[in-house]
C-alpha cells in the first residue's frame, strides 16, 4: 500500500500491473522489454513499472511513482529505463494520461528502416487518422526518446509514433488507452507489410482519411466509454 496520501493511487498501481500483461497477451514485448505507465490524475506524478523484472513477478507494490521530471518519489526498485522519456511526455503533453513503450515486430521493423507506415487501410483511418510517424533516434536513458515523442505526435492525430531503430511509442488519454495503441500499431504494421508484399499499397485519400477518423472517434461504439484524446498544437 502507498505511503503517499493520494485517493486512487493503488487502484492506478493495480492498473499499471495489470496492463504488463496485456502487452504479452497480445505479443507485443519479449521477456522484459516494453513498459506502460499513467499520469497520477491531479498531481504531478506518475506510475511506471521498474527496470527489468520478469513481467510474471510484477506486482501492484511493485510499481514506482515518478515525478513528472523522472525522480523517483515512491518504490524500492529502480525505475524503467523509459522513466525519464514517459516523464517528458507527461510534461509537454498534458492531455495524455498514459504512454506505453514496445518493441513489437512489425512495427519496429517498419522503424529499424525508418519508413513510416502509410495510412492505407480502413483500421489504420480510425485509429490513427494518418500515416503512422517515425520519430528520431534517440539514446535510452534521458528524455532524449521523450524529446521525439513530442515532436513528433504533437499536432498529430496518430497516438502511435515508430522511434527510429528503437521501436513503438504510444500515447493515450490513459493508460489502457495507450495499450489500445499499441496493440492496433502492431496490427497495422503487420497487414500493411503483408499487403506490400502482394502489391504497391496505395494510401487512402485524405478526405476518406478524415471520415474515417471522424466516425470511428465520434459514432464507434460505446462513445461513453471511448474518449479519443485531442491533438494539441504544435509548439512554438
Ligand atoms: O528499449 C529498451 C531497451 O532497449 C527498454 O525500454 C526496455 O525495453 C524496457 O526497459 P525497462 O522498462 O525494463 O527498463
Amino acid at each position: 500500500m502507498s505511503s503517499l496520501d493520494i485517493p486512487g493511487l493503488d487502484a492506478l498501481k493495480a492498473e499499471v500491473c495489470a496492463l504488463h500483461a496485456e502487452l504479452l497477451r497480445w505479443g507485443l514485448v519479449a521477456w522484459t522489454s516494453g513498459n506502460v505507465s499513467a499520469r497520477v490524475p491531479g498531481h504531478e506524478l506518475m506510475v511506471i513499472k521498474p527496470s527489468g523484472v520478469s513481467y510474471d513477478d510484477l506486482t501492484p507494490d511493485k510499481m514506482i511513482v515518478a515525478d513528472l521530471d523522472g525522480n523517483l518519489v515512491e518504490g524500492t526498485l529502480s525505475p524503467s529505463s523509459d522513466t525519464a522519456a514517459h516523464a517528458y511526455v507527461y510534461r509537454n503533453m498534458p492531455e495524455v494520461g498514459g504512454v506505453v513503450h514496445t518493441h513489437s515486430p512489425y512495427a519496429t521493423a517498419w522503424s529499424a528502416v525508418a519508413q513510416p507506415i502509410p495510412c492505407a487501410i480502413t483500421a489504420m483511418g480510425d485509429e490513427f487518422g494518418d500515416d503512422i510517424p517515425v520519430g528520431p533516434f534517440a539514446l535510452i536513458g534521458d528524455d532524449s526518446i521523450g524529446q521525439g515523442i513530442v515532436s513528433t505526435l504533437k499536432g498529430h492525430r496518430s497516438p502511435a509514433v515508430l522511434m527510429r531503430q528503437h521501436g513503438v511509442f504510444t500515447i493515450g488519454k490513459n493508460a489502457k488507452a495507450a495499450v489500445k495503441a499499441a496493440v492496433m500499431c502492431e496490427d497495422v504494421a503487420r497487414t500493411v507489410h503483408l499487403a506490400r508484399q502482394l502489391g504497391p499499397v496505395a494510401r487512402l485519400d485524405q478526405a476518406d482519411i478524415d471520415k474515417l477518423y471522424d466516425r470511428y472517434q465520434n459514432v464507434y461504439g460505446q462513445q461513453a466509454a471511448q474518449q479519443p484524446i485531442e491533438p494539441q498544437g504544435v509548439e512554438a
